[in-house]
């Protein structure tokens, strides 16, 4: 019999602890309308009580989702616990996740507690959540270097309290497929309720092994998993949630489960992640890489010529890559041009249609075919607007230098449509352009990596840059990307989005930041 597993996403949680991601509530809101797209059954929308905006994104999100179950996480803190109720009260399915550490390690340098003093905060806490919401999660941090029969008191404590959810974390990667299974076997036999307790796998990639130990966990018996989208997350990141639902998919016979999943919205959700968060998704990465339905060598093309089920095991249809049946050039018009970001589930204002369209113009005059991937490029930074309401305008160059200094002047368009200007001279292009967009914002940025890639292939490929900078007041790091035909344009819009955010965390007026001359 197939069991349907729950998916639960923390990509919006976990996934921004990635170092350098961070996202905009607007950014959020629309990850979460594609992930209720997709079929997930909670979203972890945040951390309420972190900070203001995370409080804001999780309200919103919660307040925007039409069938999904809505989640926000808390330490063993009563006001945390009230943050995360308020956070999460409107939303169709409110859920509160309460954590706490239960490693001998955690305990002794970082709770500083006893195991008493513990298991007295969880049934302290975990009833706290209960008497505001019916549905609590409960998470033993660190769970896999914990004590089995400690873990199973915290575990019981949590259930005898009032959680219906166990998730079982393995915080820093550590456990392997056959030991979590032993783990979940341990404690899915002993644990006493009588109501029906789900548990599930909350799996680190420290050692590579989070989408095996996950899958290892549904198989002895968890009806729930955690993960993200892309496995983006603290540290090596987490298990990527499009590989387990579709090993389930694949391997049905096998693990006898199911997602709950719409796989052919795979490939969109994790390409606004990517964008949103600035990580490029690996051209190997299993399910949603470049690279994932390609066939290169002689013996293997020959095979896929004979019967593709001889190298391939899943499909492109499967999981949303679709044969393009509506290319589009530069004859295509708007109709053809909405009915493709429909296709794409790109959430869109009808009052932006006339800038994408424009720009969808330009860019088909340069280039003869317009691909999906070129189409999520281009709206990027259109349906998400930053909060300065400065956008990048473009780039030229002054031509009167010498051989060994390029002068840029880069423009920045407000929102009464004005151009503003700032001019630098750099010992290369880039060098030029990065000193003007500096000169707009009151802050200096350190810049750590600068990376170009190609959008689709061909010679007339739009440029996809990457640039990660750190914020020199909190030494925070970010990544940002821009696109562009133009790869000088695709790196100024990369940079000044990177300025953006470091702008962000700094907290400080748009109007005071952003400096420069008008019409120079
Ligand atoms: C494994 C995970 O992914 S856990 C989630 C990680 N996510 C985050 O940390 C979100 C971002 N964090 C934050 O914004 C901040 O850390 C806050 C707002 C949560 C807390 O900030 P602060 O109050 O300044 O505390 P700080 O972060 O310095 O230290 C954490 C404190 O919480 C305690 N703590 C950590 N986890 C728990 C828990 N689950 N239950 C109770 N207390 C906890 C620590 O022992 C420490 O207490 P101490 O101050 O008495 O030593
Ligand atoms: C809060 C818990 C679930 C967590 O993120 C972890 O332990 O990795």
């Amino acid at each position: 019999m197939t069991r349907k597993i729950e998916f639960f996403d923390t990509t919006l949680r976990d996934g921004e602890q990635t170092p350098g991601v961070s996202f905009s509530i607007d950014e959020k809101v629309a990850i979460a309308k594609q992930l209720e797209k997709w079929g997930i059954t909670v979203i972890e929308a945040g951390f309420p009580a972190a900070s203001p905006d995370s409080f804001e994104a999780v309200q919103q999100i919660a307040r925007s989702l039409k069938t999904t179950s809505v989640t926000g996480l808390a330490r063993c803190v009563i006001s945390d616990i009230d943050k995360a109720y308020e956070a999460v009260k409107d939303a169709v399915h409110p859920q509160i996740h309460v954590f706490i550490a239960t490693s001998p390690i955690h305990l002794q340098y970082k709770l500083k507690m006893t195991e008493e003093q513990v298991l007295a905060s969880i049934k302290e806490c975990v009833s706290y959540a209960r008497s505001k919401i019916d549905v609590i999660e409960f998470s033993p941090e660190d769970a896999t270097r914990s004590d089995r029969e400690f873990l199973l008191k915290a575990v019981q404590t949590a259930v005898d309290a009032g959680a219906t959810y166990i998730n079982i974390p393995d915080t820093v990667g550590y456990t392997t497929p056959a030991e979590f299974t032993e783990i979940f076997t341990y404690l899915i036999n002993n644990i006493h309720s009588e109501r029906e307790i789900i548990f599930s796998p909350h799996c680190h990639d420290d050692l590579g092994m989070a989408v095996a130990n996950s899958l290892a966990a549904i198989k002895a018996g968890a009806g729930r998993v955690e993960g993200t989208v892309n496995g983006i997350g603290e540290r090596a990141g987490n298990a990527a949630l499009e590989e387990i639902a579709v090993a389930l998919h694949i391997r049905n016979d096998f693990y006898e489960a199911q997602s709950p999943l719409n796989l052919a919205e795979t490939v969109n959700t994790a390409a606004l992640v990517s964008q949103y968060s600035g990580i490029a998704i690996p051209k190997n990465k299993a399910v949603v890489g470049a690279n994932a339905f390609a066939h290169e060598s002689g013996i293997h093309q020959d095979g896929v010529l004979k019967n593709a089920l001889t190298y391939e095991i899943i499909t492109p249809e499967l999981v949303g890559l679709t044969h393009n049946a509506l290319p589009l050039g530069k004859l295509s018009g708007r109709h053809a041009f909405t009915e493709k970001l429909n296709a794409l589930g790109i959430s869109y204002k009808t009052s932006d249609i006339d800038t994408l369209f424009a720009k969808f113009k330009r860019l088909a005059d340069k280039k003869r075919e317009i691909t999906d991937a070129d189409i999520r490029a281009l709206v990027s930074g259109v349906i998400i607007k930053n909060p300065t309401g400065f956008e990048f305008d473009h780039v030229r160059f002054d031509n009167n230098t010498d051989e060994n200094s390029h002068k840029a002047i880069v423009s920045l368009k407000n929102q009464e449509d004005e151009i503003l200007s700032q001019t630098a001279t750099g010992s290369g292009s880039i060098d030029a352009i990065f000193k003007a967009i500096d000169h707009f914002f009151q802050h200096d940025i350190k810049l750590d990596s600068y990376n170009v890639d190609a959008v689709t292939n061909g010679i007339d490929a739009q440029a996809q840059v990457h640039v990660t900078v750190t914020n020199p007041t909190s030494q925070t790091c970010f990544n940002a990307t821009g696109s562009d035909y133009d790869v000088l344009a695709a790196s100024a819009k990369a940079y000044f989005n990177a300025n953006i955010l470091v702008q962000k965390e700094n907290k400080q007026g748009s109007q005071k930041v952003i400096s420069a001359h008008a019409g120079i």
